[in-house]
């Protein structure tokens, strides 16, 4: 079985769709797994929804009718046959939708967040699946909360392997899927989420309970680039890189994939294709076993919007274990993302990211024991690979207030 995961940019509107039918007429679909994200940018604009739920806010209703409209748009322009019978299936989820909205006791906003969030993978892959049986690829719809089971943590949910790989075994291999990327569900089956961005990762997880013979996914470039073309001009397609290679790009925040993707392909030495839904002809990168980087050039990594804190102790002692450890207690309670840290007799600095906004809260608790500065809004970049030419091209974009070297790879936080 092949496994095929097609993220938000690949079925953001009809035509989109359309391009990925293109796709599947011209790769084949037989005995496929395909995951799907919700279109476009749903997930932001489901993000919006929670948001003014929680907080009570006027603009619920438009913010709903803004998700309604961006689906039954797409519907309007890709359906003709079976128009009444995918309206259905719509308005049911947004029965569910409203259901939960009025009924829900529960104050937990990561709860919340995944009971709301999962609607636009459900819309997704529901448009898609009907569509594709309306022209003649016949396929299932599978609900991937009755396959892939996690633990309770909701918004960051841990993967229960033994329950999914049981699940999953059962599917029967010469079917063609359609499936939700992200999602979850606890064995109270509550749906969770993986985290964003978390559907590359879900793919992931199909191959490996599968032992799927690849898995592709489709993007909008031509592959893995050496940068982000969106902030790195003249970025090159790597025609092929190792797991590891693939794992610390992901790692320091190359969008492309997401970072927990490529431990289970690693794991049963499962190929990684990631190709252009545009350039079918195109091989695009392959990211497998052995695969050393070719080219052999720096990779370059951003991360906007990160905060560059500076701790020191109020006594002017040291920076050693205890304080250390103390400090990295209360960055995990707060569930800030640590990315980079750097230590020196009097003071630790550490460049973290606001994922789940606790950042107030953490410095209330930090300047209790602690000496704190901060500047907000850094980017954080990492060059792989990295020779002086590559550097120098990175330190003429700002101001440097901090910089690290290791083996190979150079980290710079600039303001
Ligand atoms: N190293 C990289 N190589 C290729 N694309 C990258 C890289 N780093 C970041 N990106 C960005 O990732 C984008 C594709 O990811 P994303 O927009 O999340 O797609 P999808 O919605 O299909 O998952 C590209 O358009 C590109 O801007
Ligand atoms: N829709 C989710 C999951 C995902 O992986 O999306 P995409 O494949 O479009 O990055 C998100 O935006 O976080």
């Amino acid at each position: 079985m092949k496994i095929f995961k097609f993220g938000g940019a690949s079925v953001k509107d009809a035509e989109s769709i359309k391009n990925v039918v293109r796709v599947l007429q011209h790769e084949g679909f037989e005995n496929t797994l395909i995951v799907i994200s919700a279109m476009g940018k749903m997930t932001n604009a489901f993000e919006e929804i929670i948001h003014s739920y929680c907080n009570k806010k006027d603009d619920l209703p438009q913010k709903i009718d803004f998700v309604r409209d961006y689906h039954f748009n797409i519907i309007e322009n890709l359906f003709t046959a079976n128009k009444p019978v995918i309206i259905l299936e719509i308005e049911q989820f947004f029965g569910q939708l409203s259901g939960f909205l009025i009924k829900n006791k529960n104050n937990d906003y990561n709860f919340i967040y995944d009971q709301i969030i999962g609607f636009g993978e459900l819309l997704s892959t529901k448009i898609v699946s009907i569509y594709l049986n309306e022209i003649g690829i016949k396929n299932s719809w599978v609900d991937v909360r009755d396959y892939l089971k996690t633990d309770d943590t909701y918004r960051d949910a841990y993967v229960n392997w033994d329950a999914t790989l049981q699940n999953i075994s059962k599917l029967n291999s010469d079917n063609l899927y359609i499936t939700q990327g992200f999602l979850g569900s606890t064995a109270q089956g509550k749906t969770t989420s993986l985290g964003r961005e978390g559907s590359d990762y879900t793919a992931a997880i199909f191959a490996y309970c599968l032992n799927a013979v690849s898995l592709t996914i489709w993007k909008d470039v031509d592959g893995v680039l050496n940068a982000d073309p969106r902030f790195f001009d003249n970025a090159e397609l790597l025609q092929q890189i190792s797991y590891g290679e693939a794992i610390e790009m992901a790692f320091y925040g190359a969008s492309v994939i997401h970072p927990k993707t490529l431990k289970p392909l690693e794991n049963k030495n499962i190929p990684l294709f990631v190709r252009s839904f545009y350039n079918l002809n195109a091989k695009g990168t392959i990211v497998g076993k052995g695969h050393y980087l070719l080219p052999d050039i720096p990779c370059f990594i951003l991360k906007q919007q990160q905060i560059l804190v500076s701790i020191s102790a109020l006594d002017f002692s040291f920076m050693v274990e205890y304080n250390l450890s103390d400090i990295f207690k209360i960055l995990h309670d707060y569930k800030l993302k640590v990315n980079l840290i750097q230590n020196s007799a009097l003071s630790f600095s550490v460049c973290i990211e606001d994922k789940f906004n606790t950042f107030q809260q953490f410095l209330t608790e930090i300047n209790k024991k602690y000496k704190v500065t901060f500047s907000e809004n850094v980017s954080l970049y990492t060059i792989r690979h990295a020779n002086e030419n590559a550097v120098n091209k990175i330190e003429e974009k700002g101001e440097i207030l901090l910089k690290q070297a290791t083996k190979g790879t150079v980290q710079l936080v600039l303001k």
